[in-house]
């Protein structure tokens, strides 16, 4: 069945278009994301969901998301996403980090003509008849301090426009390279130093608990007076009553805002200033912005939905769509071997090494560390999958480490992983064959070459005659057929492990019987994600 996603904001047709061209089918309800409860409603009929700024997807909309698997924010800012509900249940994040670069850095530099020269004022004021030249006196741009706070996709275009328009352009940025800064011929300084200086500010930082409120009183006190300050970013940069203060106190000379505390903004302390010019969240409303955050959104999500291939997301690694049919074998394997760990485990883990040897260190191991957490912690998280594992690793305290070599054996690529609890340190290594099939190479340092399957039943045991005869008269007797036996030992006589592949689950009084022969130390039920044996 065709995967069906819900575009529930103002979006390109573009998108529409993309999506059914790619086997999507789509739902456009352009309004929708206005309507809260509708969207709870409906949104567990959706495999994803395109947005822009309007639709709030809260912890409820997630809870509600039951089929849900990608959210696409056809824009840059993601703070209407609670993102770590939708890591949590498994959804993917995306953005368009670049696609509505240029027109809302356009937009800072036409707020901050607009405020230079009080345009829309003059505008009113013109078309009300009456020509008042000399109350609109404003001030050139050419040779003034440009401060630029936050120097990213957007703010380093603002800059280079500044330096066009012959300003002098300063930068703070805690990521900003002494040689981008040359490179873009601006100088670097810290924060105190650019609000010092600046005759305009510009602000282009995304929303973090640390940029949250940063114009606020104090940071207007060490501003220099008759500054004029823009905001096209996020309005909670800015505190919007501490700077309406000092716009009215004169310290602050006007002020261009395109994005506010709380959106839609009905009403702010800004409202009705003098020298405040403020749009709604205009920003990225440009034709050709829509169109390429609208094309862009929509491939991303079909990419994803269709061929399994990452790009943009801010809660996973990227995979390529050239590298997702070589990845997925590996993926599977990853998930195996993490489920294998994962189930002969009962105590706490602390931490897990996932070694990557030989062709497979070079392929997106990020994505194979994420499919290999999943698969271990599946046993007790039902959801969990590749998004969702890496924090829920973090919040159980689970220590994980990669670590890549060049091929060391006879496989061309294997992934050992290794498990530490607080009793023991498990290893299980395992690879991928010509035939694309996942399959297990070693278990606790024994070798062997176990095909994977859905069910299993893994013994660990004395290395003693009679074994492989116990396992087939008992299964066998109960019509459990064994598709693949594969035993292992350390040395004659010593640990051996037996894996067996059947073709249907194994009651659990048939391993009690396994169990009661002496020489078995412990015979358990295996699950795996795999195609049922046919
Ligand atoms: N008004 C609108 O319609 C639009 C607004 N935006 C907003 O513009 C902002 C910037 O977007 P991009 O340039 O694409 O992001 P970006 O991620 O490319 O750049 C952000 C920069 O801010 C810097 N930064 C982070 N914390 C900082 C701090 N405490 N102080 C100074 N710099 C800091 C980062 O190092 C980074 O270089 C975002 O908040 C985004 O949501 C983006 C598009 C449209
Ligand atoms: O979609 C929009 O109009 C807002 C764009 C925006 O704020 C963003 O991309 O961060």
């Amino acid at each position: 069945m065709a995967p069906r996603v819900l575009v529930s904001d103002a979006l390109s047709e573009t998108a529409v278009q993309i999506f059914r061209d790619r086997g999507v089918e789509v739902d456009f309800q352009p309004d929708l994301g206005k309507d809260k409860d509708k969207l709870l409603e409906i949104i567990g009929q959706y495999d994803g969901l395109a947005i822009r700024s309007a639709t709030k997807v809260t912890d409820k909309v997630i809870a509600a998301a039951t089929k849900l698997k990608v959210v696409g924010r056809a824009g840059i800012g993601v703070d209407n996403v609670d993102i770590p509900a939708a890591s949590k249940k498994g959804v993917i994040v995306m953005n368009t980090p670049f696609g509505n670069s240029i027109t809302t850095a356009e937009h800072a530099v036409a707020l901050m003509f607009a405020v230079a020269r009080q345009l829309p004022a003059a505008d009113a004021s013109t078309q009300a008849g009456k020509w008042e030249k000399s109350r609109f006196m404003g001030v050139e741009l050419t040779g003034k301090t440009l401060g630029v706070v936050g120097c990213g996709n957007i703010g380093s275009i603002v800059a280079s426009r500044g330096v066009g328009l012959r300003m002098r352009v300063i930068a703070f940025d805690p990521f900003l390279s002494q040689e981008r800064a040359t490179q873009l011929g601006i100088e670097k300084v810290e924060l105190d130093e650019l609000y010092g200086r600046s005759d305009f500010i510009t602000l282009h930082t995304p929303m973090t608990d640390k940029t949250r409120g940063m114009i606020n009183k104090d940071a207007l006190a060490k501003m220099k007076s008759g500054v004029r300050i823009v905001n096209c970013a996020r309005g909670g940069l800015i505190v919007e009553a501490d700077l309406a203060e000092a716009i009215k106190a004169g310290t602050v000379a006007g002020a261009g805002v395109d994005v506010f505390e709380t959106e839609p903004a009905k009403d702010s302390p800004l409202f009705g200033l003098d020298n405040v010019v403020c749009t709604p969240h205009l920003g990225a409303s440009t034709t050709e912005a829509q169109e390429n955050v609208a094309l862009q959104v929509a491939e991303q999500m079909a990419d994803y939905l269709m061929r399994g291939a990452v790009s943009n997301a801010i809660n996973m690694p990227s995979i390529t769509a050239e590298e997702a049919p070589i990845l997925t074998p590996f993926v599977k394997l990853a998930e195996c071997l993490g489920a294998f760990a994962g189930q002969v485990t009962e105590e706490a883990i602390h931490s897990v090494e996932i070694l990557y040897d030989g062709l497979v260190s070079q392929m997106n191991t990020k994505a194979l560390t994420s499919a290999t957490l999943a698969g271990l912690m599946k046993s007790q998280m039902a959801d969990i999958n590749m998004v969702s594992a890496p924090i829920m690793a973090k919040e159980r305290g689970i220590q994980v480490t990669e670590a890549k070599r060049d091929k060391s054996g006879v496989f061309d690529s294997f992934i050992k992983l290794t498990i530490v609890t607080e009793k023991q340190t498990r290893t299980v290594a395992g690879t991928v064959f010509s035939d694309g099939k996942p399959r297990f190479i070693q278990i606790k340092g024994i070798n062997l070459d176990a095909e994977i399957g859905e069910h299993m039943v893994y013994t660990t045991n004395n290395d003693a005659p009679g074994i492989i005869g116990l396992l087939g008269t008992v299964f066998g007797k109960a019509g459990v057929n064994i598709a693949n036996f594969q035993l292992g030992r350390n040395k004659r006589g010593g640990d051996a492990i037996a894996l067996l592949y059947v073709d249907s689950p194994v009651p659990e009084a048939l391993l009690d019987e396994v169990r009661a022969y002496k020489e078995i130390h412990r015979a358990m039920p295996l699950k795996f994600d795999m195609p049922s044996a046919e």
